[in-house]
């Protein structure tokens, strides 16, 4: 459910016409909901109530400062990925007792970063890794607080590229290597295990590789009680997917009544990790047709949005929903919508049913909140687009569109 909606025959995103915001501020634009915002958040966090547990929504998903500052005033703690991101959340006003640091390759300078700010855990990813905390917190004079990020070979039925929890994957620790090292770990006084933490992949349309992840983390839990070593926190990571298009994913309240029954009355503080179910559906792209063309065996429409403003397209062959802003009632057509950038592989979508356009039309691109501009760049030297939040019938412009002095801005001599 979200606050982009036709009425009166054009698209809002709440009170706002979609039309005046790219009026005023150009295309492409990034416009995002609060109210939807707000209520992906409620939702998920709500879902959890009956168990003791903190919401760490996932910066990478949409790391605007403006957005990490709504969801922390509604007590979203963070999970962060990289010291940019820390950065980011500590300026939004996050406390770090709600940040939890997650990533196959943390820096020893963003270690040091996160040891300073004394971030709630890190959740370790390898050996090397954990002796590298360890080190580092001992010169610092300090413990370090560390879940190990157990990979449970579970396959998540996503794309293969946001898989991230079966053996052949990067992420986190085999099981029994991970036993091994929490026997260990009183060897390291500059580490505390606190938690135990999994995330299997992102875009999760079922609810079973989550349950049968749990069922072997409990398992792991259980041995690590007897063997007398208490962990506090359960962090099960982010992943639970959003409709794209046909998917039906469980709904936050079902995810949350699965998982509450699973864990009511085990002793743990369960951390939650969601990203793209908050922000996903509480953005689109919205950008304008340039060109029509027809060729022999296509008809395009180029706009202005490009593989450099959303790329999932492009890199995972993503559907994006595309509707017109301000529908004229005209016949359908197959269309491949494409963008000014020098590759084939730059679309949004490729045969694509939509209805006649022409070119100074307006497309709204949905779904586009979460990885969005986020995994934007400069490809082509295109400045980056704007990003507007949208609260009711205010406009809040979140991040300015780059220009071309920005462009070069950091290759200039001092
Ligand atoms: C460690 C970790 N936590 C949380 C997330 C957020 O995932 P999602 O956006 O699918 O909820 C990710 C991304 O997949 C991740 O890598
Ligand atoms: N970037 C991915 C999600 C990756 C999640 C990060 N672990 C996407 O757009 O779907």
């Amino acid at each position: 459910m979200h606050f982009f909606e036709y009425r009166e025959n054009q698209l809002f995103a709440e009170q706002v016409p979609v039309t005046t915001l790219a009026k005023e501020y150009g295309t492409p634009l990034y416009v995002y909901s609060a109210k939807t915002l707000k209520r992906h958040f409620n939702a998920y966090d709500s879902a959890f109530s009956e168990l003791n547990h903190m919401t760490c929504y996932s910066v990478k998903a949409n790391s605007n400062i403006h957005v990490l500052k709504l969801l922390g005033s509604m007590g979203a703690g963070m999970d962060i990925v990289s010291g940019g991101e820390l950065y980011r959340a500590l300026k939004a006003g996050i406390s770090p007792q709600k940040i939890v640091y997650s990533g196959v390759g943390k820096r020893p300078e963003e270690i040091a970063q996160a040891l300073e700010a004394d971030i709630l855990m890190f959740n370790v990813e390898s050996v090397q890794e954990l002796e590298r905390i360890n080190d580092m917190a001992l010169r610092m004079g300090k413990v370090a607080r560390i879940s190990l990020r157990i990979n449970p070979d579970v396959d998540p039925k996503t794309h293969p590229y946001i898989s991230t929890g079966m053996e052949k994957n990067k992420f986190g620790i085999d099981m029994k290597t991970s036993f091994s090292l929490y026997k260990k770990a009183k060897d390291f006084s500059g580490i505390q295990p606190i938690g135990i933490d999994c995330h299997i992949g992102s875009q999760l349309t079922t609810v079973e590789p989550f349950l049968e992840a749990l069922d072997k983390i409990l398992e792991f839990y259980n041995e690590l009680c007897s063997w007398g070593l208490c962990i506090e926190y359960l962090d099960l990571g982010g992943g639970l997917g959003i409709t794209y298009e046909e998917e039906k994913p469980p709904h936050p309240k079902e995810f949350g009544e699965l998982l509450t029954s699973r864990l009511k009355g085990i002793p743990l503080k369960l951390i939650l990790e969601p990203g793209r179910s908050i922000a996903g559906n509480a953005g689109i792209l919205v950008t304008e047709v340039i060109y029509t063309k027809d060729t022999p065996s296509k008809h395009f429409l180029i706009v202005d949005a490009a593989m450099n403003d959303l790329v999932r397209p492009s890199l995972y062959g993503s559907y994006h929903r595309i509707a017109e802003v301000l529908p004229q009632g005209r016949p359908l057509q197959s269309y491949d919508i494409v963008g000014p950038i020098c590759e084939s592989g730059d679309f949004l979508a490729r045969d694509r049913e939509l209805a006649q356009c022409e070119s100074g039309e307006l497309l709204a691109c949905f779904s586009a909140g979460a990885y969005g501009f986020t995994m934007s760049s400069n490809y082509n030297s295109r400045p980056r687009a704007c990003e507007l939040l949208v609260d009711g019938a205010n406009v809040h412009c979140i991040r300015r569109r780059e220009s071309y002095q920005d462009l070069i801005a950091l290759e200039e001599k001092e």
